[in-house]
C-alpha cells in the first residue's frame, strides 16, 4: 500500500537525527589503552599521543631543478658563470663558490654552501666550462629550504589523527619507525530472526537468506575494528540472552540486527530492558526508526532495525561515529554538498529521510542526484546503485524536479 503524499508521519515522541547522534556521542568515550605499532601497523589506527618532529623535513636545503645553483647578487641577464662542481641528490658538493662561480646541481641535491639560488639549465647557455644565463629567476628562486615542510620540534600529527597513505609516507620522512596507536574496538555482532537461513542453505517456505550479517561484515570491516560474527540466532528469548552474554563478554560494542522495535518476536528488545542500561529510541527518519542504544554489562549496544537499508543508513549514521569515538577520533561530521534533484522526490513531513541516490556531475561542473529507484528499506539493491544519500529535512514535504536538496557521498559515510 503507497502512502499518500499528505501523509504527515510527525511523532511527539521521536527523537530528531540529530539528538540521537548528539546522545550517541556525548554517551560513548574513547577507549583506554594503547599499543606501539612498527609503520605498516599504524595504517588506519589513530595515533594516541601527538607526533612532534625530530628533525627537519626537508633535512637540508636542496635544488628545486636540474640546473646551476650560484649567488643571486650576482645574477644579471646575459652573466657568464664558470662551472666549479656538481651536486648531485645524496652527493653534495663540499667546495666553496668563489665571485662569478657556480656549481651544476641536480633536483634534490644539496645547495652549496655559498648559493642561494638555481637557475634552471633551460635557462642558460652552457659553452664548454661556463654557462651564460639567458633568463635570471628571482633570488632564492628554485630552492627547496631545510624544514619547510615540517619543522623540527613542530607538532606533525595530532593525538587522534587517523594514520592513512599521506601518514605513513609523513612519519617515514621523519625517520620514525614505530607510533603509539589506540586500541582497536572490539565489535560483535549477529542477526535475530527465525526467517533467517544462511547462504549456501535450501530456504523453506517463508524464510529469507541472512544478508545484514555479511552487510555488517563488510561496514565492520571498512571501519577497521576486530569484529567477530557471532551468527545468526532464532526469535528466542532464552537463545537471544545466551548469545548476548557471549557477546558481552568478549566486546566493546555488540550490533544486532532484527528485532528492534516492539512486535510480538522482538527479543531483542524484551532481553535488553532486563540489562537495563539500554533505551529503545524511536527516531524521525527513514529508513531507520528503530533502534536501541546503550548498555550490556560492559559492552555497547546498537540494536539495529531489520530491514537491509536501515542497517546500512543507521551503522553509517550512528555506529560508524560511535566506533570512531570508541577509537580515540575526534569526530568530523560527514561532508554534505548540495545537488539538484533531476526529478520529484517523495516525501511526508515527519521523518529526515535519507532516500538512496545517484550523483553525477554535469559538464559545467553542478552536481545533480536522482534516486536509485524503490525507497523501501528492503530494497537492498538499490543501495549498491547509489553512491550517496540525499536528506531530506525532516518537516518537508515532497519536492519538485530541480529542487536544490542536501547529499552525502557514501565515500563521506562508510569508513
Ligand atoms: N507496527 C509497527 N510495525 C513496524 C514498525 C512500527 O513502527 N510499528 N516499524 C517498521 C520499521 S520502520 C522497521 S525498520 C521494522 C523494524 O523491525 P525490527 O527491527 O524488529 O526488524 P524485524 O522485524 O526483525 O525485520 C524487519 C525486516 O527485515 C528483515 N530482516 C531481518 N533480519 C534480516 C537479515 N539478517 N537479513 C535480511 N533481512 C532481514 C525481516 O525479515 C523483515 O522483513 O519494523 C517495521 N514494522
Ligand atoms: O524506517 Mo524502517 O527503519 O522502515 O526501515
Amino acid at each position: 500500500m503507497s502512502i499518500p503524499s499528505s501523509c504527515d508521519e510527525t511523532d511527539p515522541e521521536a527523537l530528531t537525527v540529530e539528538a540521537a547522534l548528539a546522545r550517541v556521542l556525548e554517551t560513548v568515550q574513547p577507549l583506554e589503552g594503547a599499543q606501539r605499532v612498527d609503520l605498516h601497523g599504524a595504517l588506519g589506527r589513530v595515533l594516541a599521543q601527538p607526533v612532534s618532529a625530530p628533525i627537519d623535513v626537508p633535512p637540508h636545503a636542496n635544488s628545486a631543478m636540474d640546473g646551476y645553483a650560484l649567488r643571486a647578487d650576482e645574477l644579471a641577464m646575459g652573466t657568464a658563470f664558470r662551472i666549479v662542481g656538481e651536486a648531485f641528490a645524496g652527493h653534495p658538493y663540499r667546495g666553496d663558490i668563489g665571485p662569478g662561480e657556480c656549481v651544476r646541481v641536480m633536483t634534490g641535491g644539496v645547495m652549496p654552501r655559498d648559493a642561494d639560488t638555481v637557475v634552471q639549465q633551460e635557462h642558460v647557455r652552457v659553452e664548454g666550462e661556463r654557462i651564460r644565463v639567458e633568463q635570471a629567476p628571482a633570488a632564492g628562486a628554485n630552492v627547496r629550504q631545510a624544514g619547510e615542510d615540517i619543522a623540527a620540534g613542530s607538532t606533525v600529527l595530532p593525538a587522534g589523527h587517523r594514520v592513512g597513505s599521506a601518514e605513513l609516507g609523513l612519519l617515514a620522512s621523519l625517520g620514525l619507525t614505530e607510533v603509539d596507536v589506540r586500541r582497536l574496538p572490539r565489535v560483535a555482532y549477529f542477526s535475530t530472526g527465525d526467517e533467517l537461513r544462511s547462504a549456501g542453505e535450501a530456504l523453506g517456505e517463508g524464510e529469507i537468506y541472512d544478508s545484514n550479517r555479511h552487510t555488517l561484515h563488510g561496514l565492520l570491516r571498512e571501519t577497521g575494528v576486530e569484529a567477530t560474527d557471532l551468527g545468526r540466532i532464532p526469535d528466542d528469548e532464552a537463545a537471544t540472552r545466551r548469545v548476548m552474554a557471549q557477546a558481552a563478554a568478549q566486546a566493546d560494542l555488540i550490533v544486532t540486527s532484527g528485532g528492534a522495535s516492539v512486535g510480538a518476536a522482538d527479543h531483542v528488545t524484551r532481553v535488553l530492558r532486563e540489562h537495563g542500561a539500554a533505551q529503545f529510541w524511536k527516531i524521525a527518519m527513514k529508513p531507520g526508526r528503530p533502534l536501541n542504544f546503550g548498555r550490556v554489562d560492559n559492552a555497547w549496544f546498537f540494536g539495529l532495525p531489520g530491514n537491509p537499508v536501515a542497517v546500512m543508513v543507521t551503522f553509517a549514521l550512528f555506529v560508524a561515529p560511535a566506533l570512531r569515538r570508541l577509537r580515540g577520533e575526534s569526530y568530523a561530521a560527514p561532508l554534505i554538498l548540495r545537488a539538484t534533484a533531476r526529478s520529484a522526490l517523495r516525501k511526508n513531513p515527519g521523518r529526515t529521510d535519507f532516500q538512496r541516490g545517484v550523483l553525477t556531475q554535469r559538464p559545467d561542473g553542478t552536481l545533480e542526484v536522482e534516486t536509485s529507484g524503490l525507497q523501501s528499506s528492503h530494497i537492498l539493491s538499490g543501495m549498491s546503485r547509489a553512491n550517496c544519500l540525499i536528506r531530506l529535512p525532516r518537516d518537508a514535504g515532497p519536492m519538485a524536479a530541480g529542487a536544490t536538496v542536501d547529499v552525502i557521498p557514501f565515500h563521506a559515510l562508510f569508513r
